[in-house]
């Protein structure tokens, strides 16, 4: 079986620290074969600072004593907490060379490794994030992206915001019928296709307090949420909702889906990140590949001291293993 990408992410977060630290316990974890999509000179020199002995550089063959690194050449300081756009360029192909490799089957699957927005914005990188950018380097020549879909994934719970890096000043003009069933059916296919769910369950949030108050608290639940749910039932989707987020949030209501799609960002990472910030994963939906993430970000208050907790990267290459496992 090919190995999983993992691109570096950025260099001066806590990223390069956990895959040396997980390369390191590749036995005893039991880890999947993987191969690093990154800067080897900066890899080896963040191992030092760490005190990790590991040997970069081997053929995917070797993974049981050296770390397969595809190198991206390019300057790339070892500075923990410190970072620069002139990184920028490693990272962005870092993630492009991943992703060419995994549409072409040399990998299986990618996980990527936290960038910094901002930081990557000043180098130039014009998507929001890596969904839209994976989105954008999966599509065809000449066709638009497909629509790419964030879920952050754990058994306890599942959600996928609908919008995603926006200011929240713009949600409500994104929010339409139109990109609810979009979204949605990408989710009910994936969660069938690629989490091994036959008959998936989708709970869906309104977007103004108490979803509306019928319509008195806003109007988005019953002009545009509302048809889109009763679409997608005709469809035969087991969708539901909308439901007020804030009672949709709670475990004995969200425990009826498979997935809750929420409105905007931060309705659907705070539950997800309170229930299970170590464990979570992003997983990106709607893609030719499978791409999973830990859902933390580049911490550059841990970066290189070897603190920061290995647990949701961990669980992001777990999860990206058992979907490119699936016949
Ligand atoms: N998949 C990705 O590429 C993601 C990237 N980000 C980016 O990361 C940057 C920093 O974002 P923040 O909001 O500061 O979030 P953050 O997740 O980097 O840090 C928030 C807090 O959580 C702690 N933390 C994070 N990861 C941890 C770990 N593995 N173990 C222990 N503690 C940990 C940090 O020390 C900090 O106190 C931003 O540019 C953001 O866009 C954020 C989330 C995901
Ligand atoms: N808050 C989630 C996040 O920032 C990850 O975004 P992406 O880089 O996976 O698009």
């Amino acid at each position: 079986m090919a190995p999983l990408a993992i691109s570096m992410g950025e260099p001066s977060g806590i990223g390069p620290d956990l895959i040396l630290k997980l390369y390191s316990q590749r036995a005893e974890l039991k880890l999947p074969p993987f191969v690093v999509y990154g800067n080897a000179a900066f890899l080896a020199a963040r191992a030092v600072r760490l005190g990790i002995a590991v040997t970069l550089g081997g053929t995917d063959a070797d993974f049981a004593t050296t770390l397969p690194v595809r190198d991206v050449e390019g300057m790339v300081p070892d500075n923990p907490g410190t970072p620069t756009p002139l990184s920028g360029h490693v990272v962005m192909e870092a993630i492009s060379a991943a992703v060419a490799d995994t549409l072409r089957g040399a990998c299986r699957g990618l996980v990527t490794a936290p960038i910094h927005k901002g930081v990557l914005y000043s180098a130039g990188f014009k998507y929001p994030g890596h969904t839209e950018y994976l989105a954008a380097l999966c599509a065809t020549p000449g066709n638009a992206p497909r629509l790419p879909v964030m879920m952050l994934a754990h058994e306890e719970l599942r959600t996928v915001p609908l919008t995603i890096h926006v200011p929240l000043h713009e949600v409500p003009g994104l929010v339409t019928t139109d990109l609810i069933l979009k979204t949605t059916r990408i989710v009910a296919h994936d969660l069938r296709a690629r989490f091994g769910i036959a008959e998936p369950r989708i709970g869906i949030a309104g977007l103004n307090p108490h979803a509306g108050e019928g319509g008195t608290i806003g109007r988005q639940e019953v002009e545009i949420i509302a048809p889109a749910v009763a679409a997608l039932v005709h469809e035969g989707i087991r969708a539901e909702g909308p439901f007020p987020a804030d009672t949709l949030f709670f475990p004995a209501h969200w425990r009826e889906y498979d997935a809750v799609i929420a409105m905007y960002h931060d309705q659907a990472l705070i539950p997800i990140k309170t229930v299970a910030f170590d464990e979570a994963v992003n997983v990106t939906l709607g893609l030719p590949i499978v791409r999973t993430s830990p859902d933390h970000g580049t911490a550059f208050d841990l970066a290189g001291t070897g603190k920061g907790s290995q647990s949701s990267f961990l669980a992001a290459i777990r999860l990206a293993d058992r979907m490119t496992s699936h016949p």
